[in-house]
């Protein structure tokens, strides 16, 4: 479903012309029906790499197939209308437009509002409380996150990459969320999924993790082939003896939804 060749992606660093190496000739594929895991520490690329793929940034070098077909030049709404799928590290707000108008944007058609209770309830939201508001300051984090959690479910995109879904939501809504994934997962119908976490109840989920640091792909695995190396028994040291971020922890900010 997706390859990625080579891929290098720099930015200027200082005055001289220097450049800083980002994603360091990166290789890696994600067939169909895979769930992938990518892990590593703060700063090592992730989230550049997620960006690269959904065309928010264009690679110094290198391609990036998503079915065969070359998209390394094509805009975000090209590679979005072809199937991939991305929820952001910090979603936007929208001042002005209600959760159901984004919803429904999403899907591409007026949701009947069964099916916008049932992403809502994916997410752990209730319906009732939330179609009517608007997408701005009034919500909190959380509240965005898994909003903008909801609409990529709706949009149900070939290829969803979520940027650490677990920032800033409470333990209920998370138990929701793992399930939501694991469930997609299961239908096995051609989707993949590729979250960017440190969450070990996520990572455990994964057909296959992918260790990233300093730009590179320095080791890919099943859960059980990886999880002891990375560390987490080892208080964040993985098996090269380097501090994996501190895994994100799961605040208890928001009060559980109960319908
Ligand atoms: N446009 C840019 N200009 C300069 N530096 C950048 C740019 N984009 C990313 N970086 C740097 O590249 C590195 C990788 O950033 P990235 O956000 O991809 O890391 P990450 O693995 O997602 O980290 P985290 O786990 O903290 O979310 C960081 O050091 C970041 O500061």
């Amino acid at each position: 479903m997706l390859e990625l060749k080579n891929l290098v992606f720099e930015v200027p660093s200082g005055p001289d012309g220097d450049v800083k190496r980002i994603i360091d000739d990166l290789s890696l594929s994600i067939g169909d029906d895979r769930f992938t895991v990518i892990t590593g520490p703060n700063g090592g690329g992730k989230s550049t790499l997620a960006k690269l793929i959904m065309g928010i940034e264009t690679p110094t070098s290198g391609q990036i197939l998503f079915d065969g077909q070359d998209i390394t030049a094509l805009p975000i709404t090209e590679r979005a209308r072809l199937g991939i799928g991305y929820g952001f590290q910090q979603p936007a707000r929208f001042k002005g437009m209600t959760v159901k108008k984004l919803l429904d944007i999403a899907a591409g058609r007026k949701l009947p509002m069964l099916a916008c209770n049932e992403y809502l309830a994916k997410v752990g939201l209730c319906s009732a409380s939330y179609l009517t508001r608007e997408v701005d300051k009034s919500l909190s984090g959380g509240e965005v996150k898994r909003i903008e959690i909801a609409t990529i479910l709706a949009r149900d995109p070939k290829l969803a990459i979520y940027d650490e879904p677990e920032a800033g939501i409470d333990l209920w809504s998370f138990d929701r969320l793992t399930e939501t994934f694991r469930d997609i997962h299961a239908a096995r119908d051609g989707r993949s999924i590729v979250i960017i976490s440190h969450q070990e109840r996520i990572i455990q989920l994964a057909d296959e993790i992918v260790l990233l640091r300093n730009g590179q792909v320095v080791e890919t695995g099943t859960p059980e082939e990886l999880m002891p190396k990375l560390g987490f028994a080892a208080r964040g040291l993985d098996d090269y003896g380097c501090p994996l971020s501190t895994p994100t922890e799961l605040h208890l900010t928001e009060i559980p939804t109960t319908c």
